[in-house]
């Protein structure tokens, strides 16, 4: 059997809440993704325990507790100012809908519990020696780098369909191969993805999307067809097949919309919709429709300086990222270089504002608007200084 020597802080942390468990008479392990991103050597980001005890029973030996998911046999444990998922070894049963369990029914040993969990990666479990239990070759498809769903994988997606998508999002991330009979399922039943709701596709895609292999796990995404059951992608698996064949892939979220809505030609007042269709924040959506435009921008002429005061150095710098993945050549160098030396970067740093030019004689209302947007755009040419001496002077030659 397999055993790890040396565990990260976290685990040794986490260790004590595993312990209190035993001590009180239960069974209780380490699982899912932190088993696995310890033993390829990844950043652990939390720890998930299983353990035999009811959810009132784990309640009973801590001080600090939140009912998280009772009903789905999860409480949140606060422990030494770290909290932890604890859950209750359970099968899930009657997948009416593809999404979630019906119910779950609770089971007294860790094997049922990992029986029904998606990839075999994600189904070892470590006990508080650090001893590594496998029982469905995890550790050998950790080594061969295999995504192989546990068992038989049109179970395992009829259970949770969104599983199909995390397959490709693990491919991306882990740098692993899909397993033929795992790829083969998925190729059979892409279409149950249609029952998951957009916001949980959308988790997975980006974590696609931004993984060290997102080229290859977008090209198993179009091949295996889940590119047809998400939003605005049916019928554009040609237009997207060029997402695999690009020079970089992105590490931005703003990279990625920006790239996949350049890449099916969305004009720019449809790219609201589309962003909307998948669940994106507005605040996202203005960052990505500012991103596309000056990409439109930089691929028709070298921008004035007034263009890039008005997109500002985030998008300018992200709009370049966008570019350099596209393969779009654009003389970064010059642009950022222009930038840093606009007189002003912001109107907020404009030496006059509206009282200003009252003060001055001008009248409120719209000309006086138009004249301060003037004003601005001739201190960003750099043919107006930007002082209250030299406006006030601009002012008297009206
Ligand atoms: N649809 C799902 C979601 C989760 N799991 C199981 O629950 C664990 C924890 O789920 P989650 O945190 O979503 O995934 P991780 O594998 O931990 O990956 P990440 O590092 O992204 O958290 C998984 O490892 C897997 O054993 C599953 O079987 N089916
Ligand atoms: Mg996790």
């Amino acid at each position: 059997m397999m055993k790890l020597k040396k565990l990260p802080n976290i685990f040794q942390d986490a260790m004590p809440v595993l312990k209190i468990l035993e001590q009180a008479g239960y069974e209780a392990y380490f699982v899912g993704g932190s088993v696995r991103d310890v033993l390829l050597g990844r950043q652990i980001h939390d720890v998930d325990i299983a353990t035999s005890a009811y959810p009132e029973e784990v309640k009973e030996q801590f001080a600090k507790t939140i009912d998280t998911g009772i009903k789905h046999g999860t409480v949140t444990v606060l422990y030494n100012g770290n909290s932890y998922e604890i859950t209750t070894f359970r099968t899930e049963s009657g997948y009416q809908d593809f999404r979630r369990p019906d119910h779950v029914t609770f089971v007294q040993n860790l094997d049922e519990d990992l029986k029904r969990r998606d990839f075999t990666i994600n189904a070892l479990a470590m006990n508080t020696d650090g001893q590594i239990l496998d029982l469905f070759d995890g550790l050998s498809d950790l080594k061969k780098k295999v995504i192989r769903a546990v068992g038989d994988p049109e179970k395992r997606f009829h259970e949770d369909a969104l599983r199909m998508m995390r397959a490709v999002r693990f491919m991306s991330q882990l740098k692993f191969d899909l397993e033929e009979n795992t790829q083969k399922a998925i190729e059979d039943h892409h279409q149950l993805l249609k029952k998951i709701s957009v916001e949980r596709i959308r988790d997975e895609f980006v974590k696609m999307g931004l993984g060290s292999n997102a080229r290859e796990a977008f090209q198993v995404f179009l091949d295996t067809k889940l590119s047809e059951d998400v939003p605005d992608f049916a019928g554009k698996s040609e237009l997207l097949s060029v997402f695999p064949q690009l020079q970089f892939s992105p590490a931005l979220e703003t990279s990625l919309w920006s790239i996949i809505i350049i890449l099916l030609k969305i004009q720019n007042d449809k790219i609201g919709t589309f962003m909307r269709d998948w669940k994106n924040s507005n605040a996202m959506t203005n960052e990505v429709e500012q991103i596309v435009s000056f990409f439109d921008v930089l691929s028709d002429h070298v921008p004035g300086d007034y263009e890039l005061f008005e997109i500002g150095k985030k998008n300018l710098l992200n709009t370049i990222d966008v570019a350099h993945i596209l393969g779009q050549p654009v003389d970064s160098e010059a642009l950022v270089d222009r930038y840093l030396a606009l007189p002003i970067k912001d109107t907020s740093e404009l030496a006059v504002d509206g009282r200003f030019l009252i003060e001055n004689g001008i009248r409120p209302g719209p000309k006086l608007g138009q004249l301060l947007e003037e004003i601005k755009q001739e201190v960003v040419a750099g043919n107006l200084e930007n002082s209250e001496a030299a406006i006030g002077e601009f002012l008297e030659s009206k």
